[in-house]
Order: C-alpha cells, then structure tokens, then sequence
C-alpha cells in the first residue's frame, strides 16, 4: 500500500511536503535562528513594504485629523523677513476659521505657518522629510511625523488637507504646486482651491500660464480657475470659504 511508505508529512498553507520535501526545521526556528546576510534589507521588495508602512504610519496618524490646510514656501526665509509674518498671520486666521494646518515642518515659511497654528491653539501638523542634512522639525509643530520618501508625504499633503496656501518659495515649492494642479486637472482630487500668495513674487508665473500655456493650448482656462492670486490675507483664508467646515 502506498500509503504505508509514507511515513510523514507537512503542509505549508495549501502546500502538502514529503519525503525529500520535508523540511527539518520550522519557519520560526529559521527566522529565529539566524541571522543571515544583511543585503536584501537593501532590495526594492524590502523598500516596499518600508513604503507600505509609511502610508500605513501616516494614514494611521492623520485619520482624524479634520479639516485642514497644507502652507507651502520657502525654506529658506528667516523671521525678519515680511513674508514670515504674514504667513504666521494666514495660519492662524485659518485656525480661528477651523482648520488646521500642515507643513513640511521645517524652517522658513513651514515654521512661521507652524507658528500661526500652534499659538492660535489650533492643529499644527509638520510632515518632515529625511534629508541629507538633517535639519528636524521646527519647534512649533504640534503633531509631527518624519517620512523617508518624498511621494508618500505628498500623498499626505493632499490627502488630509482642503485646499494649498502657496507661499513664496523655489523648486520644493513650485513641485507641491503643479502636483497639486495636475491632480485636479487630471480630476484626482476635486474642489482644490490654491492660493499664490504675493502678486509680485507669482505675478510673472501666473501671466507665462495664461499669455504662453493657456495660448497655446497646453492648458485650458477653467485649469486656472482654482488658482487665486493675492497679497491680502484675509482674502486669502476667505478663498477657503467654499469649502468651509461645519
Ligand atoms: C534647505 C533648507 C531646509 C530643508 N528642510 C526642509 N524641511 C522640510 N521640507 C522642506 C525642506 N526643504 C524643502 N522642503 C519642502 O519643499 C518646500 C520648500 O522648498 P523650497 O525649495 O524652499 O521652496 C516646503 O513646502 C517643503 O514641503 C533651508 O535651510
């Protein structure tokens, strides 16, 4: 009888071993065990799950966040500089309206935006992102998480905020813009109302869209419509109004 010559098996899952299959250790014991080479930690299936577990970390950390408002700009502005403070004045204006307010927690235009929010008693999120020259997030972050890659925290910007408040700023800057414009371009995110804040500094971007993009086709008008250029901070927190809480 076949069945006499087996004298033992094992399953793995759905998985039926024996004979020379069977394997003379157990999962845990060769996890446990060994230790093994160090190199695969390095591999892109390994970078995976690290990836998984930074949108887990962050989607775990801002679930219940509310309404919200990500301020983007410079970081390289100090705080005599004007724009600090009326950034300062912008986040907390938009805290006294409900919402809170995320940044890329550094220095510059994040800190003063941080600032706003902290001081007013509101929510002040700080998304930090490793750097080669570490510089850790600014004092007036409240709630605040570190992220390895660039994408995931720019899922997060988008996620959990209603709308952007753009600052004047360089390439950081101008990349959290024009993902967020391809987003509602593309209809990825509905209702995203921007605001460019300092009609001198954005003034020259915004004429090249509409006299040179807009002209010739690249884009099409109503892609403009969710921009609104300003140096008034009150008409910049009252943009939001459309997409008030409560
Ligand atoms: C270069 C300096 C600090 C770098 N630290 C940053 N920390 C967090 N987030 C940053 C940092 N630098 C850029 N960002 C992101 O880009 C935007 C600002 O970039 P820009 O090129 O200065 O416009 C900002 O909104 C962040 O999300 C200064 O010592």
């Amino acid at each position: 009888m076949a069945d006499e010559m087996i004298e033992r098996e094992s399953h793995k899952g759905p998985v039926r071993l024996r004979r020379g299959h069977l394997e003379t250790s157990t999962t845990d014991q060769r996890l446990l065990d060994s230790r093994g080479p160090g190199e695969w930690v390095h591999t892109d299936p390994w970078r995976v799950l690290r990836i998984q577990a930074e949108f887990v970390e962050g989607f775990g950390a801002l679930a219940e966040l509310g309404p919200a408002v990500s301020i983007f700009g410079s970081a390289r502005i100090k705080p005599d500089d004007p724009t600090y403070e009326k950034t300062r004045l912008i986040a907390e204006k938009l805290c006294q309206r409900g919402y809170g307010i995320i940044t890329g927690g550094g220095p510059g235009v994040m800190e003063a935006a941080n600032r706003g929010a902290s001081e007013c008693g509101g929510v002040s999120v700080g998304l930090g992102i490793e750097l080669p020259h570490e510089q850790g997030l600014n004092d007036w972050v409240d709630l605040g998480i570190n992220f390895r890659y660039f994408f995931v925290r720019k899922t997060m910007f988008v996620k959990y905020a209603q709308g952007y408040v753009v600052m004047p700023g360089g390439f950081g800057t101008m990349d959290e813009l024009f993902e967020a414009l391809t987003l509602a371009q593309t209809q990825k995110v509905t209702s995203f109302p921007i605001v460019l804040f300092d009609t001198a500094y954005w003034g020259g971007l915004i004429d090249w869209l509409r006299d040179t993009m807009l002209q010739s086709s690249k884009i099409n008008a109503p892609d403009l419509d969710m921009l609104k250029l300003t140096d008034d901070v009150d008409e910049a927190v009252e943009f939001f109004d459309a997409v008030a809480p409560g």
